[in-house]
């Protein structure tokens, strides 16, 4: 039987090429947001979902993040994808009067917008082909959104690569339902917080890693949503959480943190 994969929608998501390119062999089901998509593997409507997680320009992906910490899943896997963004229509450029796309999207192309269509008025979508499919019903619309997506909603490229940078990656989290084995090349993702953040907490939390030469790919600090300036912290480290130093390590941290969370450990992208 194939597998459940779910994605953002509608159809010519970012996201679902991502998904295509990880699974050939899928019934791929769109939702309309990236919690709809992981709250629908928690209830195993899914065999797997796949999410944004960050993205090199405009860095990490809130609700994915927000979604990963409260609810029961795993990552089991990552993907990047570089992404590159058309500006799309039906009409020529001096016809564009407003431009829709996914607030990640439109933000991966300020500069260019502001460059070359300062005087339009932006909108936000649900996603790229959101914007796409909308496009297509209003001629003074253009969207930002993938080639691919253009064809399908029967629209003009109006202008290719308008990413503000060639370097526009985005970093995609596949989400089930248990941990993967150990294959000698994992990336373990943590959320932590630090109820009484004293002088040094996070010190000593980092500390319980570097002692055990365990490489730390990525930390950054989320709102807890429980006042200004309160934090979780989601730190990702190279190595499976069954690995002996990374077990050891939770287990200190376990006794410092109010909460520890492995949001997953799952085999690492070669690429960085
Ligand atoms: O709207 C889409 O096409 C998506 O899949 C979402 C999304 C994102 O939120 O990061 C995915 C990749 C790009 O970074 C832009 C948009």
């Amino acid at each position: 039987m194939k597998r459940k994969v779910g994605v953002l929608g509608p159809e010519g998501t970012f996201s679902e090429k991502a998904a295509r390119r990880l699974m050939l062999d899928s019934d791929i089901c769109y939702f309309t947001d990236f919690d709809e998509v992981i709250a629908a593997v928690e209830r195993s409507d899914l065999d797997i979902g796949v999410v944004p997680l960050e993205n090199s320009l405009e860095g990490s992906v809130g609700q994915t993040l927000d979604a990963l910490l409260s609810r029961d899943v795993q990552i089991v896997g990552e993907m990047n994808l570089e992404v590159r963004h058309c500006l799309l229509g039906r009409g020529s450029p001096e016809d564009v009067k407003v431009i829709l796309s996914h607030p990640q999207a439109l933000a991966q192309c300020r500069g260019y917008l502001k460059r070359r269509f300062s005087g339009a008025e932006q909108r936000t979508t649900g996603s790229t082909s959101h914007a796409a499919r909308l496009a297509q019903e209003f001629p003074e619309m253009a969207a930002i959104a993938d080639a691919e997506a253009g064809e399908r909603y029967g629209l003009a490229i109006i202008d290719r690569n308008v990413q503000d940078s060639d370097e526009n990656v985005t970093r995609f989290a596949v989400v089930g339902r248990s941990t993967p084995k150990p294959t000698g090349f994992d990336k373990t993702s943590l959320a932590i917080y630090l109820e009484r953040a004293e002088a040094g907490a996070l010190w000593e939390v980092l500390g319980e890693f570097a002692v055990r030469k365990i490489n730390l790919t990525k930390i950054e600090s989320r709102p807890s949503k429980m006042g200004l300036g309160d934090y979780y912290f989601f730190i990702d480290l190279e190595g499976h959480v069954t690995d002996p130093p990374v077990e050891e390590a939770l287990a200190r941290i376990r006794k410092r943190a109010a909460v520890t969370k492995v949001l997953g450990s799952y085999p690492r992208t070669a690429s960085p």
